[in-house]
């Protein structure tokens, strides 16, 4: 089970996240809603354990992920910030990097994974060459080729083709059926993962406003975005 409370990192000019609280136990698909510039990046960079926070912290199964950075390495995959970013590297050299920073992760599993995401053909392509959806994928093929159980996504579709997203969302939601694996994900297009998640955390101007399982959205809601729209009204001081 992985748990925050109360994560807060501002940065000097007075932006970032304030008093997130989340949890995500085995197989559920937690989203952070928010608006551009919201701190959703920040909020998964904390969580990770990347950047230090000034007040809260997060969990894994109970352990402290700031003084123990090993948990993040054995059992998260993250995809937060520019992917592959290492142009003169083939996609299959960009994962064999990434394989020796695990024990036991062979040849057979970067095929395996480079299979998953339908990278297999475009393996020995320099990165330079993919197109901006080609390097999400191989990207997301380095967060699972360790087969974490919490998964960290930041925006991972957004260059991506209608396809390509409904490829990646359909493999995702499979991992999460057949393994149990966990994920957090940020997105501000929330109809793109709204069919696939099971709690939703709305983030808005820097801070943790709300939180409710799809299960509770839906009986008071249409969708989830209509429930995401009610929340940001309701900061704005608008009428939702
Ligand atoms: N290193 C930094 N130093 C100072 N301010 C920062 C830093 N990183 C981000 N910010 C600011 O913190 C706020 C939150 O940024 P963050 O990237 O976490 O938001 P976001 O919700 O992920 O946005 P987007 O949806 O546009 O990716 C923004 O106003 C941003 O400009």
């Amino acid at each position: 089970m992985f748990e925050v409370y109360d994560l807060t990192k501002v940065y000097p000019g007075g932006q970032g996240i304030q008093g997130l609280n989340l949890t995500v136990h085995s197989g559920e698909v937690a989203a952070l809603l928010g608006p551009n510039g919201a701190g959703k990046t920040t909020a998964l960079q904390a969580m990770a354990g990347w950047l230090t926070a000034d007040r809260g912290e997060a969990r894994w199964n109970g352990a402290s992920v700031a003084e123990r950075p090993d948990l993040t390495k054995l059992h998260m995959g993250l995809m937060i910030g520019e992917p592959a970013p290492y142009p003169y590297f083939t996609g299959s050299d960009y994962l064999k990097l990434y394989s020796k920073l695990y024990s036991g992760i062979d040849e057979a599993r970067i095929q395996q994974t480079l299979e998953l995401v339908g990278m297999s053909g475009h393996q020995q392509i320099k990165i330079k060459k993919y197109s901006t959806g080609m390097k999400q994928r191989i990207e997301l093929a380095s967060a699972l080729l360790h087969r974490p159980k919490l998964l960290m996504l930041d925006e991972p579709f957004s260059g991506m083709d209608i396809e390509g997203r409904r490829e990646m969302t359909a493999i995702l939601r499979g991992l999460v059926t057949e393994t149990g694996m966990s994920v957090v994900i940020s997105s501000h297009q929330v109809y793109e993962i709204e069919d696939w998640i099971t709690h939703a955390y709305i983030i808005y101007e820097g801070k943790h406003v709300d939180t409710a399982s799809v299960a509770q959205i839906r009986e008071s809601f249409a969708s989830v975005e209509d429930y995401y729209l009610n929340c940001t009204a309701k900061e704005r001081g608008g009428v939702a």
